[in-house]
């Protein structure tokens, strides 16, 4: 079982350390934990900010647990030098290209969401976002227009087989929960969202058994807070995921609570490979203040021992241990509390 660990920045390092400390109180036989360099961190030792050592190792892994990067000192480099290159470098790299990001409402939290309490209470999905298209990795640049103007231009694609792979998992995993997939798009602007309406279409041909949808992304971000019960799994693109994944971490209390991970089609001898993550960034405005939320970083462990290492009841075991903590009242700045990062850990550590 090797578990390549990749810290970062910010607060990367002080929240994967509890998930960590997490893990290695599970005492499971044979893990091994192979530290990485990525983000602002490895650029200012190597010189960039996703290393060829950093890729051997996460070649080497069965899962890669992974932190944040980015570093605003960072913002003026070229693009390919930025922190933010080693996660996506990694994404691509592994063809990692399916993003679960559950959203969950913990007891004792639904009076500490930003919706109301019983719209909040009601939430329990499943946000599966594409992660290896999109806009995010069409071609870009700057271009000085003939009449002098400044030009940024991002080329948004999708080619028919990356919906379809995406769609299959999204398909696979209503048919694991309630039965219901909603698949969120701009079909009424982009050509892009039109082929995967399609292709979407297409695919729920084999799943006779899932009720498909499909809403207008300006309305599943209005819906999400209007009545978020609705949704049960949610299939979208790489921009809108990442988008609407923010804001369904507030509908259920934090950014610090929601966990993720990142799926391609490797087959361990354990399980699927993934990268493991929460959805949060390094946070520099409370790096170094001891004062982060580790649940996020901790819940992404939990995933990692279910998707990767066929462990479920380990995987069960921290999240009950999580929920538990909240429900006794552990809560750090993010929910309102005055709880750090190391006493979040410590809770829930004493309750595994
Ligand atoms: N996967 C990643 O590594 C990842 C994800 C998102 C952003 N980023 C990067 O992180 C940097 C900061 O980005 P940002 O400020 O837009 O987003 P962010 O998610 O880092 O922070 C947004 C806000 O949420 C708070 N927050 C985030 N995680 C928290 C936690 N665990 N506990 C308590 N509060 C928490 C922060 O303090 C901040 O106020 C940028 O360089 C960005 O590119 C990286
Ligand atoms: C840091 C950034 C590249 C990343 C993304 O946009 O995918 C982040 O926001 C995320 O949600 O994982
Ligand atoms: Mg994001």
């Amino acid at each position: 079982m090797k578990i390549a660990v990749f810290a970062g920045d910010g607060i990367g390092a002080e929240v994967v350390a509890e998930a960590v400390r997490v893990l290695e109180v599970l005492d499971l036989p044979g893990m091994e934990l192979i530290e990485g360099d990525v983000g602002g961190a490895a650029w200012r030792k190597h010189g960039h900010p996703l290393p060829q050592q950093t890729i051997d190792i996460a070649h080497a892994a069965d899962a890669i647990l992974f932190g944040s990067v980015g570093d605003f000192d960072c913002d003026h480099l070229e693009r390919a030098l930025r922190p933010e290159q080693a996660i996506l470098g990694l994404r691509k790299e592994l063809t990692l290209f399916a993003n679960l990001r559950p959203a969950t409402v913990f007891k004792g939290l639904e009076d500490l969401t930003s919706l109301r309490p019983e719209v909040a209470r009601e939430i329990d999905l499943l946000i599966v976002r594409e992660l290896n298209g999109d806009v995010y990795f069409g071609e870009k640049g700057t271009r000085t227009l003939e009449d002098g103007r400044r030009q940024g231009w991002d080329m948004m694609s999708y080619a028919e087989d990356e919906v379809r792979r995406i769609a299959h998992v999204a398909f696979r995993a209503a048919q694991g929960r309630s039965g219901k997939l909603c698949s969120v798009d701009k079909a009424n602007v982009l050509e892009t969202s039109q082929l995967w309406r399609d292709v979407v279409i297409e695919v729920a041909a084999e799943y006779p058994d899932v009720e498909l949808s499909h809403m207008y992304v300006d309305n599943a971000a209005m819906q999400l807070v209007k009545n978020p019960g609705q949704f049960d799994v949610v299939v979208t693109g790489n921009l809108f995921g990442d988008i609407l994944s923010d804001q369904a971490s507030m509908c259920v209390g934090s950014i610090g609570l929601l966990a993720s991970a990142s799926l391609g089609e490797t087959q361990t001898q354990y399980g699927t490979k993934g990268l493991y993550e929460p959805i949060h960034g390094s946070a520099p405005d409370i790096a170094g203040q001891g004062k982060a939320n580790p649940m996020a970083q901790i819940l992404s462990a939990a995933m990692m021992l279910r998707h990767s290492f066929g462990l479920e009841d380990q995987a069960v075991r921290i999240e009950a241990a999580v929920a538990s903590a909240l429900a006794d009242g552990i809560k750090g700045g993010d929910l309102g509390g005055s709880a750090g990062t190391r006493a979040i850990g410590d809770a829930v550590v004493s309750r595994l």
